[in-house]
C-alpha cells in the first residue's frame, strides 16, 4: 500500500528527522511539559485515532506490542485507553522495560497483564493470540531505532506478518513509525511491518514520505500531543497540506476581468508531441489562468485550432521542413512583454533547430514587461521550464549561469539525472538533499517529480507532497502540472508559491481521480476538471485565502 494522506489531520507541519524531532521534544520540556507528559498525551492520541478511524466495540481484540523505550511507553499508555474504550486488549513486552517505568505501573493499575516475550512461552501465547485478534499495535521501534533488529522483537514482528500473510484482514497501526523505519532515511529493517496505518506523533518523520519506508506507512496520521506551536519554525522541511495550499491560492475578486489573473504563453513543437502543449494550455486554464496563448507552427495549427477552444493563437513561420524559422523567436520575444508566465518544454522537442529556437527564446526573456499586465510586481515572465527544454539545458554547458533566476524546472528523477551529471538512484536516494543543493547552485525552483514530489527553493525552502499515487506514472501528468504551475504564477504567485500550490492541486487531484478509477487507466486528460473542483474544496475547506 502506498502512504495516503488523511486530510482531516495534517495541518501546517513541518517534516523531522529523528535528531530534530528530539530537539523539539527538548524545546516542549523546557517549555514545561514533561516527557511523562508529552508520553500520556501520545498513547491517549494513538487511542483517540485508532478509536476514530476503526469504531470499536466490545468484541473487538488489540493486540499491543511494546518495546523498551518511549515507542513502547506510548504503547503502554495506549492499551490502556483503548481498555478503557471497551477493547480487548491484550500487551507483550519486547525488551527490558525501565525500572521506574510509572506507564507500566499505570498499565497494570488498569488491570493489564502484561506478557514478556523475553520467554520462549511468551512468543507461544503471542502466536496463539495473533489468530484471534482484529487489531496489532506496534509499538516496539520509533525514533530510538540504532540497529539492525534481532532477538525477541525480530520474531515478535516476524510472528505477525505472517499471521498478516494468513489473515490479511489482521489491521496493524505503527506507533509514530512501523518499527525498523528509518526516520531520516526511509529504510526499512527485513522485519517491519508493513502499517494499515501510522499514528505519527507531533510531527510527521521525514523517513515516512521516503522510500522505501513510504510503502510500509500504510494511510499516515498525525497525532498532536500539545507540543506548542512555533517550536518547528526553523526546521527547514514542511509537509504540503490543505491549509497551507488552500493560504497560497489566488483571491479572485468579484468584479474581475480576465485581465486579472495573468496570461500564459505556451510554446508547442513538433507534430509528433501535439498533444503535450494541448494539456500544458488547458490545465493552465483550470488552474485560473486569465488568458492562454499557445505558441505554434503555423501548419500545426489546424490540429490545434480544433483541439483547443479557449486558447488564442500565436502562429510561428516555419521552414519548408516544417520547423520553426528564424523570425520564430522574434514573434515570441515580442510576446514575453505582454505575459505573466511562459511555459516551455511540454512537446517542445530537441533536435538541434528546435535547440536553437528554445535558446533564442531564453535570450529574449530580459525583456521588461509591462507592470500592468501581470498581477505581481517582478518586470520579467516567470517560467516554468519542463521535458524537453530540460533536456536541452542539460547539454548546455553551465546554462544556469544564463537563466534568470527564479525559474520553475520540473525534472523527474532522469531529467534530474541529465541536469546533474548524478546517478538516478543517487538522486532517488536523497531526494529532499538533491533537490535543495541543486536549487542553490542553479538559483532556481527545483520540482523533482515522482511519488512525493519536492520542492526546493534557493534559499533553502523545501516541501514535500504527502502523496505518492502510482496511476500519474503515465504520459502527459508532467504536461499538466507545468500548465497548473503556469497558471498559478500567472495569477502572481511567487515561483515556489506556485510550484507548492501547482504539485499539490495536480497530486490532489489525481487522489480524487484514483478514487474514482483507481490506479492502473487514468489518463492525464481526466485530471483536468478536477482541479478546478480541488481548488473549490480548498477554499470551501479553509478559509485562510480570503474567500
Ligand atoms: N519526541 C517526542 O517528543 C516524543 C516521543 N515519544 C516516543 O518516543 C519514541 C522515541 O523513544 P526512544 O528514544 O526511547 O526510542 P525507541 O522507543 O524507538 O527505542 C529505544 C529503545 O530501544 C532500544 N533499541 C533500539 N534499537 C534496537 C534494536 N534494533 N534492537 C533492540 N533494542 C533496540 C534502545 O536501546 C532503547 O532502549 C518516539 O518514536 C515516540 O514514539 C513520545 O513518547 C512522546 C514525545
Ligand atoms: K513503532
Amino acid at each position: 500500500m502506498t502512504a495516503a494522506y488523511t486530510t482531516a489531520t495534517l495541518q501546517y507541519m513541518k517534516l523531522v528527522t529523528a535528531a530534530e524531532m528530539r530537539v523539539l521534544e527538548r524545546r516542549a520540556v523546557e517549555s514545561g511539559i514533561s516527557l511523562l507528559e508529552l508520553m500520556r498525551r501520545a498513547g491517549r492520541a494513538v487511542a483517540e485515532d485508532i478509536t476514530r478511524v476503526f469504531p470499536l466495540t466490545t468484541d473487538k481484540s488489540i493486540i499491543v506490542l511494546v518495546g523498551p523505550g518511549n515507542n513502547g511507553g506510548d504503547g503502554l499508555v495506549a492499551a490502556r485507553h483503548l481498555k478503557k474504550a471497551g477493547a480487548l486488549v491484550s500487551v507483550f513486552i519486547t525488551g527490558q522495560r525501565a525500572a521506574d517505568d510509572i506507564v507500566y505501573r499505570e498499565a497494570l493499575a488498569a488491570g493489564l497483564t502484561p506478557i514478556s516475550i523475553s520467554l520462549d512461552i511468551g512468543l507461544e501465547r503471542l502466536t496463539q493470540a495473533l489468530t484471534e485478534t482484529d487489531f496489532v499495535v506496534d509499538a516496539v521501534f520509533g525514533t530510538g531505532m540504532l540497529r539492525p533488529i534481532d532477538g525477541s522483537p525480530a520474531a515478535v514482528l516476524t510472528a505477525v506478518a505472517r499471521e498478516k500473510c494468513r489473515r490479511p484482514e489482521l489491521t496493524i497501526v505503527a506507533v509514530d513509525l512501523p518499527s525498523g523505519l528509518n526516520a531520516d532515511t526511509g529504510a526499512v529493517d527485513p522485519v517491519t511491518l508493513k502499517a494499515d496505518l501510522t499514528i505519527t506523533l507531533a510531527n510527521p518523520k521525514q523517513g515516512l514520505f521516503l522510500f522505501p519506508g513510504a510503502d510500509y506507512t500504510g494511510s499516515v496520521s498525525v497525532a498532536d500531543i500539545g507540543i506548542p506551536a512555533g517550536l518547528d519554525e526553523d526546521l527547514a522541511v514542511e509537509l504540503l497540506t490543505d491549509e497551507l495550499v488552500a493560504a497560497l491560492l489566488p483571491w479572485r475578486p468579484a468584479d474581475a476581468n480576465k485581465g486579472a489573473f495573468g496570461k500564459v504563453l505556451v510554446v508547442a513543437g513538433p507534430p509528433e508531441f501535439c498533444g503535450a502543449p494541448v494539456l500544458a494550455c488547458q490545465s493552465a486554464y483550470r488552474s485560473g489562468a486569465g488568458l492562454v496563448t499557445l505558441a505554434q507552427r503555423c501548419g500545426l495549427h489546424p490540429v490545434f485550432a480544433a483541439k483547443l477552444t479557449e486558447v488564442t493563437h500565436l502562429l510561428l513561420p516555419e521552414t519548408a521542413a516544417g520547423e520553426p524559422a528564424p523570425e520564430a523567436v522574434e514573434l515570441i520575444t515580442e510576446r514575453l512583454g505582454e505575459i505573466a508566465a511562459l511555459v516551455i518544454g511540454p512537446g517542445l522537442g530537441k533536435d538541434p533547430v528546435t535547440s536553437l529556437f528554445f535558446n533564442g527564446i531564453l535570450s529574449g526573456l530580459d525583456h521588461p514587461m509591462s507592470p500592468d499586465l501581470r498581477p505581481g510586481s517582478a518586470r520579467l515572465p516567470e517560467v516554468v521550464l519542463d521535458a524537453d527544454a530540460l533536456n536541452i539545458l542539460a547539454v548546455t554547458p553551465d546554462w544556469w549561469q544564463e537563466l534568470q533566476p527564479h525559474c520553475v524546472l520540473t525534472p523527474h528523477p532522469r531529467e534530474m539525472s541529465r541536469l546533474t551529471g548524478l546517478a538516478v538512484e543517487l538522486i532517488q536516494a536523497d531526494r529532499v538533499g538533491t533537490a535543495c543543493r541543486y536549487a542553490e547552485l542553479w538559483q532556481q525552483i527545483v520540482v523533482l517529480k515522482g511519488a512525493h514530489t519536492v520542492v526546493a527553493a534557493p534559499d533553502g525552502r523545501v516541501a514535500v507532497s504527502p502523496f505518492a499515487n502510482p496511476g500519474l506514472a503515465t504520459a502527459g501528468t508532467g504536461d499538466v502540472l507545468a500548465g497548473v504551475i503556469g497558471g498559478l504564477l500567472a495569477q502572481g504567485l511567487t515561483a515556489f508559491d506556485a510550484a507548492r500550490a501547482g504539485v499539490y492541486l495536480h497530486a490532489a487531484a489525481g487522489e480524487s481521480v484514483r478514487a474514482d478509477l483507481g490506479e492502473a487507466g487514468m489518463v492525464a486528460s481526466d485530471l483536468l476538471l478536477l482541479i478546478p473542483r480541488t481548488i473549490k474544496a480548498l477554499k470551501e475547506n479553509f478559509h485562510a485565502a480570503g474567500n
